[in-house]
Formats: C-alpha cells, sequence, structure tokens
C-alpha cells in the first residue's frame, strides 16, 4: 500500500549566525508510524524539531506538514501538531485535571480530563500538581497534554532521557499506543536500543547533515551486509533485562 507522507523536509538550512547548524538536510515521515531523529549531541535534531513545530526561523529549505507549505500557513500547521512542553510550562499552583483543562480551552477542544488521565495511567494523580509528580509521571503527563487538541501528528524530544528502565518501557509502550490509535510520532533519542524498539524508520543525523534513513532492521542488515562483525558474540540478554528481570516491571512511583 502507498505511504501518505505526513511531514516532507526538503533541503532544509539553519544557520545561527556564521555557524551552519543544519546543512540541507531532507526527509520524510510517513502517517501513521514512529519516526526517530537519531545524532549525537549538537547534530541538529532540536533544530529540525522547532522548525518543522514553527517555532524557530529556518534559513532556507522547504517543510510540509500534512500538505501545509510552512512557509505559507505556519498556523495551520500549529493546529494539527502536539508539542511536547517542558517542565517550566506547567503552571505549578494548578492540579492535573485544572492543567488539562486549561490547555483544551486553549485549543478550543472538549476533553474529558478523566479520561485522558486514565489512557496514560494518571487516574489516580488527577489532583496532584504536576511538581508532586515523579520524573516517569511528568513524561507520561506531558505526552499526555500533547493530544489535547487531537493532533495528527506529535513531537517528542528525548521523551525518556532521566527515566529508570520500568518507566522507559512504560513509556515506550504508551508511545505505541499513540501510534496504534493513528497519530504520526516524531522522536529524538540518543538511546539506541529506544530508538531499535521503538521507531518504524530513523534518520540518523551527524553534523547537520542525514547521513542515512530507514528502518532499524534495514539498517542493521544493511551494515551486516557490508562485512560488519561484532567483536564479541552477543548473549541473549542484556543487563538492563537482568535489572528487569529482578526488579520487575511494575513502575516505581507513589
Ligand atoms: N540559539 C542558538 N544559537 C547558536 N547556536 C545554536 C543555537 N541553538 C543551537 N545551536 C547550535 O546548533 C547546533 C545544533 O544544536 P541542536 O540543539 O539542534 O542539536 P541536537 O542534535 O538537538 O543536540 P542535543 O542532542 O545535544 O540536544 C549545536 O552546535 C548548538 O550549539
Amino acid at each position: 500500500m502507498e505511504k501518505r507522507t505526513m511531514i516532507a523536509v526538503k533541503d532544509l538550512v539553519k544557520q545561527y549566525g556564521d555557524f551552519t547548524a543544519v546543512k540541507g538536510i531532507s526527509f520524510e515521515v510517513f502517517e501513521g508510524e514512529i519516526f526517530g531523529l537519531l545524532g549525537p549531541n549538537g547534530a541538529g535534531k532540536s533544530t529540525t524539531l522547532e522548525i518543522i513545530e514553527t517555532l524557530r526561523q529556518k534559513t532556507s529549505g522547504e517543510v510540509w506538514v500534512d500538505g501545509i507549505n510552512l512557509d505559507e500557513n505556519p498556523e495551520a500547521i500549529k493546529k494539527i501538531i502536539g508539542v511536547q512542553l517542558q517542565s517550566s510550562g506547567y503552571y505549578p499552583g494548578l492540579n492535573l485535571v485544572e492543567l488539562i483543562k486549561m490547555f483544551a480551552g486553549l485549543y478550543n477542544q472538549q476533553v474529558d480530563p478523566k479520561a485522558l488521565l486514565r489512557l496514560f495511567n494518571l487516574e489516580d494523580k488527577a489532583n496532584a500538581r504536576y511538581k508532586a509528580l515523579s520524573g516517569g509521571q511528568k513524561q507520561r503527563f506531558s505526552i499526555a497534554t500533547t493530544l489535547i487538541n487531537k493532533p495528527k501528528v506529535i513531537f517528542l524530544d528525548e521523551p525518556t532521557t532521566g527515566l529508570d528502565p520500568q518507566a522507559r518501557r512504560n513509556l515506550w509502550d504508551l508511545i505505541q499506543q499513540v501510534r496504534d490509535q493513528g497519530t504520526t510520532v516524531v522522536i529524538t533519542t540518543h538511546y539506541m536500543d529506544e530508538a531499535e524498539f521503538l521507531c518504524d524508520r530513523c534518520a540518523i543525523v551527524d553534523s547537520g547533515r542525514v547521513i542515512a534513513v530507514d528502518s532499524p532492521d534495514a539498517l542493521i542488515d544493511n551494515l551486516v551486509a557490508s562485512g560488519f562483525e561484532r567483536k564479541k558474540e552477543v548473549k541473549k540478554a542484556n543487563l538492563e533485562d537482568v535489572f528487569i528481570h529482578l526488579t520487575g516491571k511494575d513502575l516505581r512511583e507513589a
């Protein structure tokens, strides 16, 4: 079946003064997939995301989201995307239900706060304030809030950084659920195990350029076909598996 393009980025360039952070990036994100932008620190991932999110001016190149050209109608793009806020974006005095109602009001949307919290396993935190949540709960809540305007695509910038293995795996399940319900997900991460588990396709970005785009499986197969072999035989489990096996999958949060 022909895949529909949700995001198209063509020859994107971003200069900060004399420094070119993004050097002519092109890629496509298909509807209904989890697409990863992977790359070392300073590769230009956040800059690229922020340009697509309409939060940052590009120097040149073109961007379309759901067929809408960024230069022609950034306001229309804002309406169909969900962006994860940083912690500072949440009013400290409001509880989770009040925060959801506030965002729903801003977006002029009807939302059932309890149903949304249930979806993200935060039902019993309905009356808690954001700052009282654990790291994993904060991440779950911030992903929940990206869905309030019923977006076609959400952007998650390093959503699992700083979380324990249980909270990370739980968040992976939730992100897949969001995708399975029809929302396209664009994610940045430094964790290759996360990208391998979660992403349908990913772009590897280095020094402002896209150096590979494919499914994790195909990228690995290409490397193996080129004659690459790991030095050490891979064990059937890793230390994280040991940790999860010993400590269980239950979330550790009050
Ligand atoms: N406002 C700015 N002014 C000047 N340089 C900037 C600015 N924002 C980012 N940069 C530089 O642009 C480059 C790309 O930064 P960016 O944050 O997009 O990278 P990244 O791939 O998201 O990195 P990280 O993984 O560390 O978040 C870096 O060298 C960064 O120092």
